[in-house]
């Protein structure tokens, strides 16, 4: 990296991004990687000696079931909104600490609304979550509790602006911004004195979280002559690219961020490759024996096929495709703890969230059926539009992960997020 000009912190959110890119910059005293709750508590610890007591991730899902059921339990007449799943009020927690929402009086009123959602929750509804949100944070406290994870970018404003500490950085890069809350985008602007810099980098079309506000709200003061389109695609060839585009152009992709059309790229690949498989239980199976073969080929054809990953919707199937993968290749699951790069040849595997921000020469996406994108529980905790709309920016990162070769598969229908089996956008081929 060129030298750079005072201490930097390049934050991104999917820790096996951190690892790639502290690859990327090398050793740098000036520049540190971090992943953003990694960040927000070691600046917080520098701030106030106090200790941070907080909720981790899988006891936080269960302080908030357990305040759900009471609240169920209590209520004396039965609104419809008590019946969603736990996941269903996680979500909206979330959203009222990413979004730093403390009056919350509007937000029952109705006078907070949600950018993004599908449906609007009536202010009865609403009420019902905030009974729902004041008992988890009772639970929080009786548990000596004082924040969990959503909390942190609150927390870490709140402290900076108690302490009258010298910022520690000066400049601040953010990747992958699409998927920091605004509570997080604004800590970030609050930690650069006022002749720093924030650079933000971000793609809306791969947003998942629901949190697009304006730039001011956000504590940045974008000119027009500041902001960048990035309009080239060098990643994907003209076949990848054709079908990432196909996704975007679904009606779940339409809402109202403006997304830069990116210019058709110049390389030419293989169309992507659809495989209807023979059953469901051998997706798994199929997909690693076609990774394999991926790389296999690079050794007969010398072709450029080095990396390949196995990506899906979540981390169910992590453990049997590390069982059935032979020995011959070095096989590297992406995950939040991965510590060391793997440069070189090789398989990856992992969810799709993990993959965000890299890429692969290769990618294989199996179960890309119907009943399995968006999921089943997906569809019950958001209702199957907004299922449909998390799930196709899902989709659109796994696809645009794969540099040169695509291989999709499925058994049974296609879900709907992808273009239909007939369509001229893939070769076909099956495992019948
Ligand atoms: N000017 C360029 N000329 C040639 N290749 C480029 C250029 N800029 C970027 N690339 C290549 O294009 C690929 C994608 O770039 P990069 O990772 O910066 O994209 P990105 O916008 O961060 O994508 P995403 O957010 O989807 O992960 C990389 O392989 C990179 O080396």
């Amino acid at each position: 990296m060129p030298k750079s000009g005072g201490k930097t912190l390049l934050v991104t959110f999917n820790g096996a991004l951190v690892t790639y890119l502290r690859e990327l910059v090398g050793p740098d005293d000036d520049v540190k990687v971090e992943q953003y709750h990694k960040f927000a508590i070691d600046y917080i610890r520098t701030l106030s000696p106090d200790p941070l007591l907080i909720c981790p991730r899988d006891r936080r899902v269960e302080l908030i079931e357990r305040a759900v059921n009471e609240v169920r339990s209590r209520a004396r007449s039965r609104r419809a909104v008590l019946d969603r799943p736990v996941g269903f009020f996680l979500d909206e927690l979330d959203w009222l600490a990413g979004h730093g929402i403390t009056n919350f009086a509007e937000y029952v009123n109705g006078h907070v609304q949600r950018v993004g959602r599908n449906y609007g929750l009536a202010p009865s509804d609403r009420t019902i979550v905030n009974q729902i949100r004041i008992r988890y944070r009772q639970l929080l406290a009786e548990n000596r509790y004082e924040h969990d994870l959503s909390d942190l970018a609150g927390v870490l404003r709140r402290k900076l602006t108690e302490s009258h500490k010298e910022p520690q950085y000066r400049h601040v890069v953010i990747d992958e911004g699409q998927d920091f809350s605004p509570e997080m985008i604004r800590s970030l602007t609050e930690i650069v004195p006022k002749d720093g810099t924030v650079t933000f980098f971000g793609d809306y079309a791969q947003q998942i979280y629901g949190s697009r506000v304006s730039w001011k709200s956000l504590g940045l003061l974008v000119e027009p002559k500041d902001l960048v389109r990035f309009d080239r695609n060098y990643r994907n060839t003209k076949q990848i690219a054709r079908l990432a585009e196909a996704v975007a152009d679904t009606p779940f992709f339409k809402d109202d961020v403006e997304l830069v059309s990116p210019l058709p790229p110049q390389r030419d690949g293989d169309a992507p490759l659809l495989v209807e498989a023979f059953s469901k239980s051998m997706q798994i199976a199929e997909a690693v024996h076609m990774a394999e073969n991926l790389l296999v080929d690079r050794k007969v054809s010398r072709r450029k096929i080095h990396q390949v990953a196995i990506l899906l919707r979540n981390d169910d199937w992590d453990d049997e495709i590390e069982i059935i993968s032979d020995r011959n290749n070095r096989v590297t699951r992406l995950h939040k703890g991965m510590k060391v790069w793997a440069y070189g040849p090789g398989i990856f595997y992992g969810p799709y969230a993990e993959a965000r921000g890299l890429e692969f020469d290769a990618v294989v996406l199996p179960f890309c059926d119907a009943d399995e994108l968006p999921s089943k529980s997906s569809i019950e905790v958001f209702g199957a539009t907004e299922a449909m709309m998390k799930q196709a920016r899902e989709l659109y990162i796994a696809v645009t992960r794969a540099k040169t070769e695509l291989v999709i598969l499925y058994s049974g229908s296609l879900t709907s997020l992808l273009p239909g089996e007939e369509s001229d956008i893939y070769d076909r081929s099956t495992t019948r």
